[in-house]
């Protein structure tokens, strides 16, 4: 289990001629991946889905807060003591092409970290081949075809299957698969998607599903959780069949009537929902960060800041003084 608590990051981007910059990437968030849970982030570009990809499996620090891995805070170790726990969870990047060294076969791809794993665990050097070949079938490939190869022979669906095998070399608790399908051609899309689910149901691990497409969010499974971040705030939460049938929030409802065609869905009034992000530039972070673009925005919005609270349902969770619930309808209904 792995859980999140306050987590707060900000960058300092240079170049602008009056100096520094401060960009709050993650405002405060909470979140919790269960063992052989499924959880996704969802949101637009830039409203902080990778930043916290990346500080779930270790890669990058955060300011404030906590992570939590098997009842263990992580802020309270130094790098070292960490490694052992970031070790549970396996980021897969987006882009299978620079993910693998071209100048490497897949079996030296696979043998480096199979031999650290085989030191960690006390195992004989022999093992790593026979791991190497189970990790691949495990995958849906071929082992005989892909070992001997280098990644360029290979279809970027293969590579992708590669990059998940590499992760699994590590036994993680928890894959953050981050647009693990956005670089892929799209017929080998659904390949993907399907063999992170089975490897739920097999390998009973968790999988940490980071993308802008919401079609994606809810394919990982029935039982997934959606977590809707907005500049770095996560603005409604809960079961992701939930959020997308009656979403609460105002951007929510934005996002999901950006893709009626793909979901069947029709919101009305959506064209009401000021659609760029530009009119948040250069504003102070006072009040709800959804304000400028709000259909709905009042004076309180303005000067008061949301928090997470509880929704329409049982678990559903939003940031917002004017939810609008219900506001989904299937098309064709009323007609
Ligand atoms: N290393 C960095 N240095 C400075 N600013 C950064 C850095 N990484 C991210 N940011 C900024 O932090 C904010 C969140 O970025 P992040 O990449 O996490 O968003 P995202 O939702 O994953 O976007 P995308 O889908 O485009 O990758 C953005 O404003 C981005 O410009």
């Amino acid at each position: 289990m792995i859980t999140g608590t306050g987590v707060t990051k900000t960058y300092r981007q240079r170049g602008s001629i009056l100096g520094a910059r401060q960009v709050p990437a993650l405002r405060g968030v909470d979140f919790a991946v269960p063992r052989g849970g499924a959880v996704s982030f969802i949101g637009e570009s830039g409203c902080g889905k990778t930043t916290l990809g990346r500080i779930i499996a270790g890669l990058e620090t955060y300011d404030d807060g906590d992570i939590v891995i098997d009842g263990t805070s992580m802020s309270g170790l130094g790098h070292r003591a960490r490694q052992p726990f970031f070790r549970r969870v396996q980021l897969i990047h987006q882009d299978p092409y620079s993910a693998l060294n071209p100048t490497r076969t897949i079996h030296q791809t696979l043998s480096a970290p199979l031999a650290l794993r085989a030191r960690q665990t006390g195992r004989s050097r022999s093992w790593t081949d026979e791991r190497a070949e189970e990790l691949l079938s495990l995958v849906g490939i071929d082992p005989g075809y892909v070992l001997p190869r280098y990644p360029h022979q290979l279809s970027g669906g293969m590579r992708q299957r590669v990059v998940i095998a590499r992760a699994l070399t590590m036994d993680p608790d928890v894959l953050v698969a981050d647009e693990a399908v956005s670089m892929i051609d799209v017929s080998l899309r659904l390949g993907i998607l399907s063999l992170l689910k089975d490897l739920r149901v097999r390998l009973g691990v968790g999988v940490l599903f980071i993308t802008h497409d919401i079609a994606t969010a809810r394919y990982i499974g029935d039982d997934s959780e959606l977590y809707v971040i907005y500049r770095g705030q996560v603005v409604e939460r809960g079961p992701t069949e939930t959020i997308i049938a009656e979403p609460v929030h105002p951007y929510t409802q934005s996002l999901l009537s950006a893709i009626p065609v793909l979901h069947g869905l029709e919101r009305p009034g959506e064209e009401q929902v000021v659609p760029t992000e530009a009119l948040d530039e250069g504003r102070a972070d006072e009040g709800c960060l959804f304000a400028r673009r709000c259909p709905f925005v009042t004076e309180r919005c303005e000067h008061e800041m949301p928090v997470l609270g509880r929704g329409g349902g049982e678990v559903q969770r939003h940031a917002c003084f004017h939810p609008q619930p219900r506001s989904v309808i299937p098309v064709g209904a009323g007609q």
